[in-house]
């Protein structure tokens, strides 16, 4: 484990008119400013609804961990715009171990900040020396992502990720599973938000559920999510008559 809790410390708190504006009116941030997020495993998996606020979370915690978009030296190549109001105020207590591995410039090299855009852009490329030397542009776009997400997960750090099974088939999916539980195994933190059901159910990850009501801890099969898929699964078309009526 890299990060224990991020929180805003009492004198970076927003003052009145800031709380009623973005990021602060979303319902899991505010209960961040009130409450801090904690990490209680080594894999944390954001799930809830379009909009609940899960990349407004994962992407602060990870600029205030120092991690650019890309990560590592692709940061050279690959700046992100500007950065987000939350991730300039955030705090992280960071693990005693963490401290001294990350003492100094080595912080930026130890973990990287996936999104399936960022994914998308770095398959395009023919190979990165230090990477990856295969010709993903000649690949799908889910094996790209595959060979992309296995080179970059090559040491213990700390790795966020936001909805990476953009591109990834239900097979793939299960691959993906495989290569988070192995950094979970081996001394990496993930934060990962998702849709995806089958990245919900990596063995042993902490689920926290975002929504309307803030962010809270669920198991698996208590997540709205997954109630979804089930009943979709089990009879589409009570979901889909709605849709198609005339
Ligand atoms: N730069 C921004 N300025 C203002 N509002 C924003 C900005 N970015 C996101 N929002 C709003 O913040 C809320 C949370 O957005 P966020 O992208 O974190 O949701 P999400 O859970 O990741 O959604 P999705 O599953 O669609 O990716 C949304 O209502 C969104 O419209």
């Amino acid at each position: 484990m890299f990060v224990e809790r991020a929180y805003i410390r009492e004198n970076d708190l927003p003052d009145d008119a800031e709380r009623s504006q973005w990021p602060y009116t979303v319902p899991c941030v505010d209960q961040l400013l009130e409450t801090g997020l904690e990490f209680q495993k080594p894999i944390t998996i954001f799930v809830g609804d379009n909009g609940s606020g899960k990349s407004t979370l994962v992407e602060s915690v990870a600029e205030a961990f120092g991690l650019n978009p890309e990560g590592g030296r692709l940061a050279a190549v690959h700046r992100p715009e500007g950065g987000s109001p939350l991730g300039h105020r955030l705090a992280l207590a960071k693990t005693a171990s963490a401290s001294r591995m990350l003492a100094g410039p080595r912080l930026r090299k130890q973990g990287f900040f996936l999104r399936a855009e960022t994914a998308f852009r770095l398959t395009a490329l023919s190979g990165v020396p230090g990477y990856w030397e295969e010709n993903t542009a000649e690949m799908s776009h889910g094996e790209g992502f595959l060979t992309v997400f296995g080179k970059m997960f090559d040491k213990p750090g700390f790795y966020v990720m936001d909805e990476p099974e953009g591109a990834l088939s239900f097979s793939s999916c299960l691959q993906l599973v495989s290569l988070i539980h192995e950094l979970g195994q081996t001394g990496s933190q993930v934060l990962c938000a998702t849709h995806s059901p089958i990245l919900a159910a990596i063995p042993g990850a902490d689920l926290i559920e975002v929504g309307d009501h803030g962010f809270r801890r669920r198991r698996w099969q208590d997540l709205e999510l997954v109630d979804h898929w089930r009943r979709y699964l089990e009879a589409p078309d009570r979901y889909v008559r709605h849709l198609v009526e005339e």
